[in-house]
């Protein structure tokens, strides 16, 4: 990733430079370390720099959290922050180079759920798709159902994103994210069909499997009426966990069969076969319809300003609640009447790294908002009333 290594100077000239600079909008040092962050605008896109001593030199490079899609558009920051500061550089990586960014418009993102059209009227879902052939087999079968595929190894999705483009295929979207966050952004009786083949048994650490009571509820929420779920594993322990959760819930009904051959055989289950081991389906319909989802989510900290002390107040340690945590990682002070917060926050399996902008005008999060889930929410208003207790110390 893009960085320039430099000679020793004197930091503190960049807040002297910022007004004149063509990208440098801030300066924000480390409270008790020695690393700063610069936020920096080019081409409309905000961002942040990190600048850190390195032996007797200094480094300046991307930062994780809010880096910009293009790795031009870094290159181009910091060749220009070492022009306008008069840096002298010792070594670099930021020769520019023709951009490919391999985009697939079948790749859809976490947070284009929160506004998106389904080009079809019959939606289903597969859950952990690995190598892809029962997706890809169902996609083709099924021309007129657009199959939602997730899959939280980037290298399996990449795969499979592959396939569709070779394959010619335009009714699957791949989704590189936790299948258990992500239901929550589906509207109400959408889906026809949820396929969870193989999912990892986990029998040492059950609270990371897929099926679970709330994963169940969500899951009858998102089908429509006589919609399925489908369970197929070769683990007798999971097959008897799953059924007690399945047994639990109310307006289900259940059907569960032993060593079905299915038309199309996965990666996974060729292995079993072989070893002649038993497989179990287990098929839950829904028989109601649900409410329509109420998405009642918003970012904003409202009356949230910077106040003196501010630093003194937040918690050191993590914050664990059931089902979200918040964890205050960082923090940088910009001037005399602002400070840059960083954090994490969310769920256990996919936190959100985020800053938050704290100003006496407002605060926001720097660059952009969390997504929309119920536990970037909750973490949300942990935040906004820890930053408000603050106000009133
Ligand atoms: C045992 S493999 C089965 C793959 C495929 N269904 C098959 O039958 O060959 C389980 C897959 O689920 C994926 N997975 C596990 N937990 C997941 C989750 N919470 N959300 C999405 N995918 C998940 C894993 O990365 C893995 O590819």
């Amino acid at each position: 990733m893009p960085h320039i290594k430099v000679k020793p100077f004197d930091t503190a000239i960049v807040e002297e430079k910022i007004p004149q600079s063509s990208l440098l909008t801030f300066r924000a040092t480390a409270l008790n370390r020695g690393d700063e962050l610069w936020g920096v605008e080019v081409e409309g896109k905000e961002f942040l720099l990190q600048v850190k001593p390195a032996g007797s030199n200094v480094l300046i490079k991307y930062d994780k959290v809010t880096r910009p899609l293009r790795v031009n558009l870094l290159k181009e920051a910091l060749a220009q922050v070492a022009k306008e500061l008069e840096l002298e550089i010792i070594a670099s990586n930021i020769a520019q180079h023709k951009e490919t960014l391999f985009a697939s418009a079948y790749e859809k993102k976490i947070e284009d759920f929160e506004n998106i059209a389904f080009p079809k009227e019959k939606v289903s879902v597969e859950v952990g798709f690995g190598s892809g052939r029962h997706l890809l087999y169902q996609a083709k079968k099924n021309p007129d159902t657009l199959f939602i595929g997730l899959e939280i190894h980037t290298p399996s999705a990449q795969q499979v994103l592959k396939q569709i483009e070779l394959q010619g295929l335009e009714n699957i979207w791949v989704v590189n994210y936790d299948a258990r966050l992500f239901l929550e952004m589906l509207p109400s009786n959408l889906l026809d069909q949820i396929f969870v083949h193989f999912p990892v048994p986990w029998d040492k650490k059950p609270h990371r499997r897929v099926i679970s009571p709330s994963f169940l509820n969500e899951s009858m929420r998102v089908l429509h009426k006589e919609g399925r779920l489908e369970l197929r594993t070769d683990s007798n322990n999971y097959f008897w966990y799953a059924l007690e959760t399945f047994f639990a819930a109310p307006k289900i009904e259940l059907e569960v069969r032993k060593n079905e051959a299915l038309e199309v055989t996965s990666k996974y289950e060729a292995r079993w076969l072989r070893q002649e081991k038993d497989i179990y389906d287990v098929y839950v319909t829904s028989k109601e319809m649900s409410a329509p989802r109420e998405v009642l989510i918003d970012f904003n900290f409202n009356n949230v300003k910077y106040s003196k002390g501010v630093e003194t107040c937040l918690p050191a340690k993590t914050l664990v609640f059931e089902d979200y945590f918040v964890h205050i990682e960082r923090l940088y002070r910009i001037g005399g009447s602002k400070m840059l917060i960083k954090c994490s926050f969310g769920s256990f399996d996919r936190p959100e790294h985020k800053y938050i902008l704290l100003e006496e005008e407002g605060c926001r999060y720097f660059v952009s908002p969390p997504v929309k889930t119920s536990v970037n929410h909750k973490a949300h208003q942990k935040i906004t009333e820890l930053l408000n207790n603050v106000k009133c110390n």
